[in-house]
């Protein structure tokens, strides 16, 4: 028997818009930044659970804040019991008295959920001694079920359709397995196309991308269609038209502005415009992937929680599914909407733009492909090269692939020297600005 005894809680901020790293037209000067969680216990062994959530700096320490009014809902929780009903715990905390009505299950406490929730499956798979992809690939079809929460869903999914699904995905699940550890997870960039970057820059690295073997690049739009056109045709110049090319407006259209601006596009054989709108604007998205088709509609790193992507599944709104494994409330939400993804034949290509996400993503898409869908039809995964030297076990890219990390957890660990030194306001790297 071990206790949860303390979580650690730290507004860590990255000076990422310095140099226009990450960012887009919405989001013009982001510090990627994480609301970062350690979950202390009594156990003997001294494991600890690292988990986070995403924010772009302002306002990180508003979802710390929140992170510590879920705080008393953990502590002298026993892990033993708490792993074995993580769907019991993650109720306990998306539906906690009086907390969930400043939700319920979207903004800033369910960004505060996700981290919490992050931290403690980390532990979870560090104690199991596995990674968390395998710890998950390993859960027996209702395993998996009892971790997620149905509510406001079973009109489209219930629990014994979600289990009957994945008992037919069970055979090959090896293969499947062996296949991942041999080849890798399929991949795409957004390093090069980031709308702070000159032409110049933006030349140099997707040059470098082409070298690295990525065939799936994704660029910022919607700062003018006149210097989009001449940016996407930089682009497509150097890309050739066999790879794919994405491009992603981070919601400043109208939904007519949007079909509007993406069919001045056309030239450049776009294979999906990403957040055309607003996130909450389901009918808005099935409007315009009406209108833009053959071009698909991406959208999900601001879809708050499982009911809102039900929507969209239901309405033929998208054809990729971005989860975001900090939006929705951590890992356990993550699986049902993966569940969900599969019912409706979308596939699931994670937002990963921040830090820290493309460590984590790559977890939930392995397990996706192993255990729930067996489809990597259509599949990429987002990948973006920054800050992933902070991480204890960052992701390793090859030729355009994530490789299956190996240690044990959820790859969320952050080096203790740099959580001391990016600490906001008073590490090193702020106290001196
Ligand atoms: C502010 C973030 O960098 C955002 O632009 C990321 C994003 O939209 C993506 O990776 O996609
Ligand atoms: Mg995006």
């Amino acid at each position: 028997m071990s206790n949860i005894t303390k979580l650690e809680i730290i507004d860590l901020r990255f000076p990422t818009s310095r140099e226009k790293d990450g960012s887009d037209a919405m989001n013009p000067d982001p510090d990627y930044s994480a609301a970062y969680v350690v979950v202390h216990t009594d156990a003997a062994d001294s494991l600890e659970g690292h988990g986070f959530t995403f924010t772009i700096g302002k306002g990180n320490e508003v979802v710390c804040a929140a992170i510590k009014a879920l705080e008393p809902l953990v502590i002298g929780k026993d892990t033993v019991e708490v792993f074995a009903n993580m769907g019991t715990f993650w109720r306990s905390l998306s539906n906690a008295n009086q907390i969930r009505w400043i939700g319920p299950e979207k903004g800033v406490i369910h960004l505060a959920t996700a981290a919490v929730v992050n931290a403690v499956w980390d532990l979870y798979a560090k104690v199991e001694g596995k990674p968390l992809w395998k710890l998950l690939s390993d859960m027996s079809p209702e395993e998996l079920v009892s971790i997620c929460d149905f509510r406001y869903v079973t009109d489209v999914l219930t629990p014994d359709e979600a289990i009957e699904r994945l008992h037919t995905k069970k055979a090959g699940k090896a293969a499947r397995e062996q296949e991942m550890i041999d080849g890798g997870l399929p991949a795409y960039t957004t390093s090069a196309g980031w709308l702070g970057y000159d032409d110049d820059k933006i030349i140099r690295l997707t040059r470098e991308a082409i070298a690295d073997g990525w065939d799936h690049i994704k660029i910022k739009v919607g700062n003018g269609v006149d210097d989009d056109i001449r940016r996407l045709r930089i682009i497509r110049n150097e890309i050739g038209p066999d790879r794919k090319l994405m491009v992603d407006a981070n919601q400043v259209w109208d939904v007519d502005e949007a079909i509007e601006y993406v069919q001045k596009l056309s030239e450049f054989d776009l294979w999906w415009v990403e957040e055309p709108t607003s996130p909450d604007d389901v009918l808005g998205h099935a409007s315009i992937a009406k209108q833009i088709a053959p071009i698909r509609v991406a959208t999900g790193e601001q879809i708050q929680n499982r009911v809102v992507w039900k929507q969209l599944f239901q309405s033929e709104a998208i054809g990729f599914a971005q989860i975001d494994s900090c939006r929705l409330g951590g890992v356990n939400e993550v699986v049902t909407v993966l569940l969900l993804a599969e019912k409706f034949g979308i596939p699931v290509c994670p937002h990963a733009g921040g830090v820290g996400l493309c460590e984590l993503v790559q977890h939930l898409s392995l397990f996706n492909y192993v255990a729930v869908t067996g489809d990597l039809t259509d599949v990429v995964v987002e990948y973006v090269d920054h800050l992933h030297e902070h991480f204890l076990d960052p992701v390793v890219m090859h030729d355009g692939k994530y490789v299956p990390p190996k240690k044990p957890g959820y790859s969320a660990e952050i080096h203790r020297d740099t959580l001391e030194r990016f600490e906001f306001p008073q590490g090193a790297e702020w106290a001196q600005s």
